[in-house]
């Protein structure tokens, strides 16, 4: 890969400390970098590919990095051709090499999982590593499918858990998989093994989860079909086998990452923010329908489609929100999006009750204790419900409200970008500031972070 960044530098870096403090309105039209899950699918289906792929508006964060830097250590030439522009010219279905050194992953579990499912079809083995957060996730989701399909695991960790030497399947077997949890990143890698087998893979999910792989091995020339299957869920065929040609991907401004100047414009007064291009797949903005539900003003302004995906660019304005219950069935299409929500929920007036959050607990930290105490150490009250989340909001100045929280909290990160943007988000519009432990995994997912919510006026240093 020409690119020199490092997949690491997050967790081999000094500790970042970094704090938020009452801002003055929010102002201004910014465009959040490129979809996260987009990105590391625009590279793996591009090495998968015969041919060149472009890609335009890649995510360059760690994460993705990462990903592409497997790319090339499995054979296929990723080159920078520009900003957010990039080239790969793949080895085609099966193709991949096996690779000189450790795919190394960092803080990714999405590049991680993908590409073990990648490298589950082809007769190559591969070492897969990531940072002391990756390595407690965990990987057997990923592993049970994918020894059905003919795949090896000569080595783990204790729990099967990474570091993981895996030997692909000479000759993959087709399954039909009913994931057990709802999650794309296992349906993402039955699928991506799926590839080298003959015959129909299927993925039975009882809850939709996010649909980047299925579009995009369409727009790559494979044979994909999606059924509904029960009241939420989908049942995804792949005709194993097919020839992936190099293809254009424009990768639209990720709403997970926008989610956090959105909310932060709904929470200081005066604020009125223009988000440029926010991809607005249906099973990915449950965070945008839930803060509706709230009363937020988000017009979507300019729908449009490009290469599948639906985006607009989101005008938010300060709003007076008001607590509401958030069904568990909504969480796949929001489920980056609760620390940040529970930050909203803190301003609104009433009680905001989450359901169904038990994924939350395996992600970069147990996001359920981790949004927990950034609330608490900033003098919200919350429960823990099983796996639900309780926040009590305090209502705003205005009549009616208990006024704002008070923050004044240092919020411990461990380890997770998510947190640590929305615990920043919190300290624009508390009665003191927040301050977090540690920013720098901040740039696994949204690099520029800082500086895009300074230009829109924020202060945070
Ligand atoms: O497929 C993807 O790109 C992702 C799927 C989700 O994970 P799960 O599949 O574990 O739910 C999500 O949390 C992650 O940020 C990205
Ligand atoms: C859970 C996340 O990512 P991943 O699983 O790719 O680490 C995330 O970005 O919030």
């Amino acid at each position: 890969m020409s690119s020199t960044a490092s997949s690491t530098a997050s967790s081999t870096a000094a500790p970042m400390p970094l704090a938020a403090r009452g801002a003055r309105p929010l102002a201004g039209r910014v465009r959040v970098p490129g979809d996260k899950s987009i990105s590391h699918r625009a590279l793996i289906l591009g090495a998968l590919a015969v041919g060149r792929t472009t890609v335009t508006g890649l995510l360059e964060g760690e994460d993705v990095l990462a990903t592409g830097k497997a790319m090339s250590l499995l054979g296929a030439t990723v080159a920078r051709i520009g900003p957010g522009a990039w080239t790969v010219d793949g080895v085609g279905v099966g193709g991949f090499a096996a690779p000189p050194e450790t795919l190394d992953f960092g803080n990714a579990g999405t590049g991680s999982r993908l590409v073990m499912g990648a490298v589950a079809g082809c007769p190559v083995a591969a070492m897969f590593d990531g940072d002391a957060s990756l390595r407690r996730r965990p990987m057997r989701r990923i592993l049970d499918p994918l020894v059905k399909m003919g795949a090896t695991v000569l080595q783990a960790a204790e729990g099967d858990r990474l570091p993981i030497m895996l030997a692909g399947a000479r000759d993959p077997l087709p399954i039909v998989y009913a994931t057990p949890v709802p999650s794309a990143q296992v349906k993402s890698a039955v699928l991506l093994a799926g590839l080298s087998a003959p015959g129909e893979t299927v993925v039975i999910e009882s809850e939709a989860t996010r649909d980047h792989t299925e579009k995009m091995l369409l727009h790559f020339g494979a044979t994909v079909t999606v059924v509904p299957e029960g009241t939420h869920g989908r049942r995804i065929t792949l005709r194993g086998q097919p020839e992936l040609h190099g293809a254009d991907v424009v990768v639209p401004a990720d709403p997970s990452s926008a989610a956090f100047p959105l909310v932060a414009a709904l929470l200081v007064p005066g604020s009125d923010v223009v988000l440029e291009t926010v991809m607005t797949n249906p099973l990915r903005i449950g965070l945008i329908t839930t803060l509706r539900e709230m009363g937020a003003s988000i017009e979507a302004v300019d729908a449009r489609e490009d290469g599948g995906e639906a985006m607009a660019d989101l005008r938010v304005r300060f709003s007076q929100l008001t607590g509401v219950e958030v069904p568990p069935e909504r969480a796949p299409a929001m489920i980056d999006e609760y620390p940040v929500l529970a930050v909203a929920a803190a301003f609104a007036r009433g009680t905001t009750v989450m359901r169904g959050l038990k994924e939350l607990r395996v992600k970069e930290s147990d996001r359920l204790a981790a949004t927990a105490d950034l609330l608490r150490v900033n003098g919200v009250t919350v429960t823990i419900d099983g796996d639900d989340m309780i926040v009590e909001g305090f209502g705003g100045k205005g009549q009616g409200g208990m006024g704002l929280p008070p923050g004044g909290g240092t919020v411990a990160t461990h380890m997770d970008h998510r947190i640590a943007m929305s615990a920043l988000v919190m300290g624009l519009a508390t009665e003191r500031p927040v301050a977090v432990d540690d920013a720098a995994f901040i740039a696994t997912s949204f690099p520029g972070f800082v500086e895009t919510m300074r230009s829109l006026g924020a202060d945070i240093g």
